[in-house]
């Protein structure tokens, strides 16, 4: 496909997600129906689509209208896009532009690209870092491997993914991240992530994995686990540990033996965990606001009620996986949203409602410190 006919297909499908559809759906639904597209050009388009979803009010107001064709006249635009040779009108390119598109009247400074109704809450939640962080959800967001610590060497594993195309740079401040700068389309299908080497996980979860207090014999249970992401890197920080995953869909952990078995780790799958254990993991179901680099149209769709539903849900976990928590032990809370609501204020109304924990540790990292938007507190049981 020329660069003309990708920016005309990337219309069709932004056309549908401003409708309503899902944005993996909508791409989905046009690779199925041009067969005759090749992997660059199914990888090209969804870069268009997420690129412009991630901007999509900054976009919008450079290229004249919040439409699949605003959008891509908008990118043009801001990419410094040879107009005049995608907007021609021929074969498969998109229609010339009006003088109105040619010459866009954009407002100075552009939006902020957050939903108007949210804003508020993000300005509360961030305070004076709040249009930074902003600014940095509108940029692609980097691929962070984790090492298998358990077995393999962070320098070794970087050689092996360097030998398979896969360049890295290790994290400064955590021994197991690796982030990759060039090569990462081709992790999914390395020898290194086949046979157990790297996991893909953002920076942030991995940090906060890193800092809870972890020994020998411990009983652990990631009581959210889906895929297991939090029980095997906990697993993987010290194996000596009895892990077991609990997920009210248990579907969501179908992957997790078969991930454990290429770490080289053993996890037990849970369906009616009773406790007592020494750390209870909860990575609820949030907005997902602190990856919304990633998942960018889901920026667009949460609205106050689904963001009030989630605080709901998260609360009642909390309570469900406190008393699971040992005298003594842990209950580690994590989101990967950036709000208070989910964040914050959430631990301060379980703590005012359940004496018998106190707070161990908070911590909040945002797109800034390099990895996803994510939250951890550490609740400890008396
Ligand atoms: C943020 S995801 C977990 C991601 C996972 N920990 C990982 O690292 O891959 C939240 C999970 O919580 C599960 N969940 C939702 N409500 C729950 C509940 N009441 N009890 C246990 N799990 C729940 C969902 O099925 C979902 O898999």
């Amino acid at each position: 496909m020329t660069p003309a006919a990708r920016i005309a297909a990337a219309i069709g499908v932004l056309d549908q997600i401003l409708a309503g559809a899902p944005a993996e759906q909508a791409l989905l639904r046009w690779s199925r129906a041009s067969r005759f597209a090749g992997s660059g050009d199914r990888a090209a388009l969804r870069d268009l689509v997420f690129g412009a979803l991630r901007r999509r009010d900054s976009l919008a107001a450079l290229g004249g209208g919040l439409s699949g064709r605003g959008l891509m006249v908008g990118h043009a635009h801001q990419a410094g896009l040879p107009l005049d040779a995608i907007f021609t009108g021929e074969g498969h390119a998109p229609a010339p532009l009006t003088p109105q598109e040619a010459a866009p009247q954009a407002a100075d400074p552009l939006p902020d690209d957050l939903p108007d109704w949210l804003r508020p809450d993000w300005h509360r939640a961030l305070g004076a870092q709040a249009d930074a962080v902003a600014q940095a959800m509108t940029d692609r967001a980097p691929v962070w491997l984790r090492v298998n610590l358990a077995q393999h060497d962070p320098a070794a594993v970087a050689e092996a993914l360097a030998a398979e195309g896969i360049a890295t740079q290790p994290a400064p401040d955590l021994p197991s991240a690796l982030r990759v700068v060039s090569g990462d389309r081709l992790v999914a299908r390395s020898a290194c992530y086949r046979d157990g080497l790297v996991e893909l996980q953002d920076l942030s979860p991995q940090r906060a994995c890193a800092r809870l207090p972890l020994a020998p014999g411990m009983r652990v249970l990631d009581y959210c686990a889906g895929g297991g992401g939090k029980a095997l890197a906990l697993a993987a920080r010290q194996p000596d540990m009895k892990v077991a995953a609990h997920d009210v869909t248990p579907a969501r952990m179908a992957d997790l033996p078969a991930r454990a078995g290429r770490a080289g780790l053993s996890i037990a799958l849970q369906t009616r965990p009773r406790g007592p254990y020494d750390l209870v993991v909860a990575d609820v179901p949030c907005s997902g606001s602190g990856t919304w680099r990633r998942t960018p149209d889901a920026k667009w769709r949460l609205t106050r009620a689904r963001l009030d539903d989630l605080v709901a849900v998260q609360g009642r976990i909390l309570e469900q996986a406190a008393v699971l928590v040992a005298p003594g032990g842990s209950l580690a809370y994590m989101t990967c949203s950036l709000l208070e609501a989910e964040n914050g204020a959430q631990i301060d109304g379980f703590l005012a409602a359940n004496p018998g924990f106190r707070e161990g540790d908070r911590q909040t990292w945002t797109p800034l410190d390099g990895g996803d938007g994510f939250f951890i507190a550490r609740l400890v049981r008396s």
